[in-house]
């Protein structure tokens, strides 16, 4: 058996569309989608994320600024900027690159956030309404919104499925447990002190790896059949992408999502489409 590659350029491009067609008409009322990138210091999947990024923003003709700051960069001067991005009423989404260098304290940079810019849905106010299931009108994380759209697009049901989550960071792992919750799915969350990952992995309806670890999914971990969503981002030692699937697991699951060309394109398709919203919400537009 040979899994049906889930095509996330495929899925981003539909998406990509509408997005150009709603940053037209809110143009139109004045509204230019603003977009400002932190990142601090030099963390190889953040390079390849800001870069297809601005490539995108630029094509949809975003206002799309990033700053680059030094691996050395001071606490102060990171919330000063995040501060002076949520003055700035031509900037709608604020996005900090993860992980930051380990002398900075993410917490206070993550809160220091307008949580109504929080494109990346970090702000415990914004996590909180996505775990109560109160409100509609918030920013969630980009990654695990594309994923679900995937699965979506491509009729993955998921009510009583039994999904296996390797992976709880803030970013990726925390809201997917909620968003795979509030579908209705079974969710088990896996982390570094779980132990025999393997046989809870063999158990899964649906198995999504957002580690950081080139392999760590084998062949053997994977029930025939099986759904696996790839999010990890990593160099090989000849400069190739990989994630944390290993190749021979194709020849097992029933769907998988390939590095590159599934979760990545997702990513940045789901942020231009957040930032738009973001910007309707804040401006009072409507988009559709
Ligand atoms: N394609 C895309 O669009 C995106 C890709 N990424 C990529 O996904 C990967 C993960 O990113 P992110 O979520 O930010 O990562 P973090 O580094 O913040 O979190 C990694 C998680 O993996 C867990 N972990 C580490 N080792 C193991 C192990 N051996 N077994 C089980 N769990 C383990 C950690 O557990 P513990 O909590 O116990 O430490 C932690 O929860 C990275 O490669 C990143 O570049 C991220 C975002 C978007
Ligand atoms: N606050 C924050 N939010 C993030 O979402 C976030 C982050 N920090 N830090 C770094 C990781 C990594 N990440 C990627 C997103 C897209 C691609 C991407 O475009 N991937 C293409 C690569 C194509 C290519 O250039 O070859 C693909 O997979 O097809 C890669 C990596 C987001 N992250």
């Amino acid at each position: 058996m040979t899994a049906i590659k889930i095509d996330g350029r495929a899925t981003a491009k539909k998406i990509n569309a509408q997005s150009a067609e709603q940053t037209r008409k809110l143009t139109q009322k004045g509204v230019i989608p603003g977009l400002a990138v932190i990142m601090v210091g030099d963390d190889p999947a953040s390079a390849i994320y800001v870069r297809n990024k601005e490539r995108k923003a630029a094509k949809l003709q975003f206002n799309s600024v990033v700053k680059h700051l030094p691996a050395d960069a001071s606490q102060a001067e990171v919330i000063a900027l995040v501060q002076r991005y949520n003055e700035d009423p031509q900037i709608h989404a604020i996005l900090v690159q993860s992980p930051l260098p380990s002398h900075l304290d993410e917490e206070a940079v993550v809160m220091a956030i307008d949580p109504r810019k929080d494109v990346d849905g970090l702000h415990p106010e914004n996590l909180g309404q996505l775990f109560a299931q109160v409100g509609e009108d918030f920013p969630v994380a980009c990654t695990p919104k594309g994923i679900m759209t995937l699965l979506s697009q491509y009729q993955i049901s998921l009510p009583g499925k039994r999904v296996v989550m390797v992976g709880r960071s803030r970013l990726v792992g925390k809201p997917l447990l909620a968003l795979l919750n509030n579908a209705n799915a079974t969710v088990t969350l896996a982390h570094r002190h779980t132990t025999d990952l393997a046989e809870l992995t063999r158990s899964a309806d649906i198995v999504i790896v957002a580690v950081g670890q080139a392999d760590l999914i084998t062949r053997e971990m994977i029930k025939p059949g099986a759904v696996v969503i790839d999010v990890g981002m990593n160099r090989d030692a000849s400069g190739q992408l990989t994630g944390d699937v290993a190749k021979d697991v194709e020849d097992v699951a029933g769907y998988l999502t390939p590095v590159p060309g599934g979760v990545g394109p997702m990513t940045i398709a789901t942020l231009m489409q957040q930032t738009i919203q973001l910007a309707a919400w804040q401006t009072g537009q409507v988009v559709d």
